[in-house]
């Protein structure tokens, strides 16, 4: 079901210190911010030959990453998304299999402008879970 390794999203409460480590510190290439209000984020991706980085910040009063990243004000990984041919051939599988796919279970429009779908850490081996539509 899961194929490539879309990103790895690491949270943190200061987007522009994270920026400047990995554009400065680390020297790679970081797109320019981006608010995406309907997840309640803003995104910057760093660019690498075999994957990206999504860096994080929470974004208006509800973000779903606020907690996280009150309890590691030093920022963390937060998620890895995966790629799936069929985001809802994909989801059907995984909730008849017991697995808990987060919100509504609709697909939502993700950074990338495709669908994306969020599955429960604790059922993934503590690790949360993005699936976006190849
Ligand atoms: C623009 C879209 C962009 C893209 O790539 O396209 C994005 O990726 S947007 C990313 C932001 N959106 C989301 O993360 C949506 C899905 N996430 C959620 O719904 C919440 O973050 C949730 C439910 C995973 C956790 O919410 P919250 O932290 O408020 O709940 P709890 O504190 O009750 O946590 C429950 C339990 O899970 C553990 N936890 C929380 N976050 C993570 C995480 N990122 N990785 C692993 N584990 C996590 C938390 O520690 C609690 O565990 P416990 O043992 O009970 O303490
Ligand atoms: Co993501």
């Amino acid at each position: 079901m899961i194929g490539r390794l879309n990103h790895v999203a690491i949270a943190v409460a200061d987007l522009g210190k994270a920026t400047q480590t990995y554009a400065g510190t680390l020297g790679a290439k970081v797109s320019k911010p981006h608010i995406v209000a309907e997840h309640g984020v803003t995104v910057v991706f760093v660019e690498l030959p075999n994957t990206k980085i999504e860096l994080l910040e929470p974004y208006g009063d509800s973000s779903p990453i606020a907690g996280f990243v009150e309890k590691n004000p030093a920022g963390g990984i937060h998620h890895l998304c995966y790629e799936v041919e069929d985001i809802f051939a994909a989801r059907d599988r995984l909730k008849a299999e017991g697995a808990r796919v987060l919100g509504d279970g609709e697909p939502k429009i993700g950074a990338h402008g495709k669908p994306v779908l969020f599955l429960h850490p604790k059922d993934f081996c503590g690790a949360l879970i993005e699936l976006e539509q190849a």
